[in-house]
């Protein structure tokens, strides 16, 4: 059963007005359960509601997009049952990132990619998971390799300059979930913010997702202060970045998302249809559906 204050994604979200170009892809969304099939992981910090593969491609078709890249959530742990079974379900319109532990053979990483799976997920945000040894994500970053995947990473701002030196051991291309939550308070010119611009100006094999804003505004249900954040990330990084729904939306407490919203604030971080072309399209196409 759910947690009691836990927060259900929005049972009919709106039309988004914003119509995306043919082939877009929510590139940052999660399958939860359902339950009685695939239970939430024993380790979990918590509970969510159902949101099982069939609500997910229906928002997709609701929303416009034709394809999902499905993440692997820390409510699930490193069983990514539910998550293989919505890309088996999904065919050649999704591709999944999986959380894995060090003991993972090759033979079940070559099974997750035959079903679709292109990337690990790492995760360091403390209220989701217990930390994991730098060394146990090393090993797993070595275990991938013959398989091209890449890394997907969630952090929060103050973890960021600690992460840094392990960030540069890992040698794959890096995707940051949520533009590494900036506060959104501090604004652009922050150096925390410009920590995480320059990180990416360091390194062109490090992308970031520009999702999320509804998890980092301090004017819920008004995005507008997380705009320009993602929309310096998209001007300066065009062809390293990803857009992402976030769907269901675990863990909300400010309010529930309308993922019609969300749709919505892409003409407002993308300002041109080329610009919306590379985030909705060139880039995870590139990265997801290149093999
Ligand atoms: O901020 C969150 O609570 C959250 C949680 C998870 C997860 O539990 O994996 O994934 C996300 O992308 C965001």
């Amino acid at each position: 059963m759910m947690d009691a204050d836990y927060l259900p994604f929005h049972p009919n979200p709106s039309q988004p007005a914003f119509r995306a170009p043919a082939g877009a892809v929510d590139a940052h969304c999660h399958v939860f359960g359902p339950a009685d099939r695939f239970p939430y992981h024993p380790k979990r910090k918590y509970t969510p509601c159902d949101a099982p593969k069939e609500k997910l491609f229906e928002l997709r078709d609701h929303l416009g997009f034709e394809r999902n890249v499905i993440v692997q959530a820390s409510c699930h742990g490193t069983d990514n049952a539910a998550l293989i079974d919505a890309l088996e379900s999904a065919g050649q319109l999704a591709r999944g990132v999986a959380v894995v532990d060090p003991s993972v053979t090759l033979e079940e990483l070559q099974a997750m990619d035959r079903a679709g799976v292109r990337g690990v997920r790492f995760n360091f945000v403390k209220r989701l998971v217990d930390s994991t040894p730098k060394e146990v994500f090393l090993s797993i970053a070595e275990k991938i390799k013959p398989l091209g995947w890449h890394i997907v990473v969630y952090f929060e701002a103050p973890d960021l300059e600690g992460l840094i030196p392990f960030l540069n051991e890992l040698d794959t291309t890096i995707v940051v979930d949520h533009m590494g939550r900036p506060d959104v308070a501090k604004g652009v010119e922050h150096a925390d913010f410009q920590r995480f611009v320059q990180l990416l100006r360091d390194n062109d094999r490090i992308w970031t997702k520009v999702s999320c804003p509804e998890r980092l505004t301090l004017t819920p249900p008004d995005y507008s202060d997380v705009v320009p954040f993602a929309r310096t990330l998209v001007e300066q990084f065009p062809d390293r970045v990803l857009w992402g729904t976030d769907w269901p939306h675990p863990n909300m407490k400010s309010h529930v998302p309308d993922d019609g919203h969300l749709v919505d604030v892409i003409p407002r971080i993308a300002p041109t249809a080329e610009l919306q072309h590379k985030l909705l399209v060139d880039n995870p196409m590139r990265l997801y559906w290149s093999k």
